[in-house]
């Protein structure tokens, strides 16, 4: 992070990032003399409500992060920045978008938890954007003209208004990742369905083992006097409370807990109650050593596909353990009425024969099964997922017998297969179960 005065003092000149976050009310305008080489500005965590029509000066803009700002109307200078791929503006007080500001370069569009109505009918023009996040606005329907976008592949939609997913959702040839939650669209758990509950006084908490968007995990020691269905040690997952890029809290639990129990799935054994602080919790069964995530997070530049260590290899045995696996977790997902919303390699942990565990309900979305046209159009919008990430797996598989050839061949048509623009012609999770059963290391 920078500061007001060395950007003042001119010390910053020739910089490509420019990163302040000191309560300004104001953009200062010497941010405008970094206009020749400025690529990246972060603004976020300030107390901006504009921008000022100089800002189209910062031609070599692009990305820029504005979160966190009392904006309540998208900025309209930000339509002439004509090299903006990335903009960002979650947690603002956002209640209007208007026609014609967002640039037709953006790819990355954040506008979650806003109080935005309406999006423009310009946004079609949009035409390379990739990862649309709307989680937590007040829409309560999407424009026609989005499905312009043909190149969305990433869309949240969770905690709005939405009465109804329009049919163009399911003509995007290359949409991969779509949560829903939290709309009257959406389904909920089926009532009447009896949920095992943890007191927090049953469990003794120790180290914490990681943090996610939604929440911080723990490990957790289990008292003598909790339930016997507990096993010694669990992992408790407490929530922060808010709405994230994915949905809500409660929507993570929900589907946590309706996905029931799978060999490929970390275990949600119960809801915590009685936190001291009144925080919702789930007690996960613990991770077993020995499992590592399978790729890093998409980065700014690959947007929507994870990142691998350089010199990831795999053994065919190992690619075709967690096909198959995953395959597997995914048909069991859909048969409970669950789209998972976020299937990657990154939410992906694997062991060494790579046996894959999946967890992470964060972006998923219950629905109604018994709609069977759209429990097929949202299977299929998920096995494109599965295809992205045979895509992403295959170039790192190191085989030397010949006879294997044909092997890495079938996954490779399989993953075209899966990838297919039009949704209707991807096979099932099902179908592609039955394909990997045929096939051996
Ligand atoms: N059941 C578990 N047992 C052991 N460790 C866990 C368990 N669940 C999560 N963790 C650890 O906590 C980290 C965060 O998990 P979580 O599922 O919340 O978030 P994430 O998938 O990493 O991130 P995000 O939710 O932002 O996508 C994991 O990467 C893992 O290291």
């Amino acid at each position: 992070m920078q500061t007001l005065e060395q950007l003042q003092s001119g010390a910053l000149r020739g910089t490509s990032q420019l990163k302040l976050s000191c309560g300004l009310k104001h953009f200062p305008m010497e941010i405008l003399d970094l206009a020749d080489t400025l690529e990246v500005l972060d603004l976020a965590g300030n107390q901006l409500r504009s921008l000022p029509h100089e800002f189209a000066q910062l031609s070599r803009l692009r990305i820029v992060f504005l979160s966190n700002n009392p904006f309540t109307e998208f900025p309209a200078v930000l339509g002439q920045c004509v090299r903006l791929e990335m903009i960002g503006f979650k947690a603002c007080e956002l209640e209007t978008v208007p026609e014609n500001v967002i640039p037709a370069s953006c790819r990355w569009l954040i506008l979650t938890d806003n109080q935005i109505t309406q999006l423009p009918a310009s946004i079609g023009n949009c035409t390379h954007m990739q990862k649309l996040m709307l989680a937590g606005n007040q829409l309560e329907s999407l424009p026609p003209e989005l499905a312009n976008c043909q190149n969305l592949e990433l869309l949240r939609i969770s905690a709005n208004r939405l009465t109804e997913l329009p049919a163009w959702l399911f003509s995007l040839p290359r949409l991969a990742w779509l949560a829903f939650a939290s709309n009257p669209c959406s389904a909920s758990a089926a009532a009447g369905h009896k949920v095992p509950e943890t007191n927090w006084k049953e469990l003794g908490i120790e180290q914490q083992l990681g943090e996610g968007a939604s929440g911080i995990i723990y490990k957790a020691r289990v008292k003598p006097e909790a339930p016997s269905y507990l096993p010694e040690e669990v992992a408790v997952k407490i929530f922060k409370g808010s709405v994230t890029s994915d949905g809500l809290p409660e929507d993570e639990m929900q589907a946590s807990l309706a996905a029931g129990a799978h060999p490929n799935l970390v275990e949600t054994l119960a809801v915590l109650t009685h936190h001291p602080d009144q925080k919702q919790g789930l007690v996960l069964g613990l991770i077993p050593e020995g499992y590592f995530n399978l790729a890093g997070s998409p980065s700014f530049a690959t947007i929507t596909r994870d990142m691998f260590n350089e010199g990831t290899t795999f053994t065919l045995d190992q690619v075709l353990n967690m096909a198959k696996g995953i395959a597997s977790v995914a048909r069991h997902v859909h048969a409970h009425g669950i789209l998972h919303g976020d299937l990657y390699a990154h939410n992906t942990l694997v062991n060494e024969q790579g046996n894959p565990l999946f967890g992470d309900f964060g972006a998923a979305t219950l629905y109604d099964g018994a709609n069977r046209e759209l429990a097929t159009n949202l299977e299929k919008i998920e096995v494109r997922a599965f295809g992205c990430l045979l895509e992403d797996v295959l170039p790192f598989v190191t085989f030397e017998a010949s006879a294997r050839q044909k092997t890495v061949q079938e996954l490779a048509t399989l993953q075209e297969d899966c990838l297919q623009p039009q949704v209707t012609q991807r096979p099932s999770f099902a179908e592609i179960e039955d394909r990997l059963a045929h096939l051996k290391g």
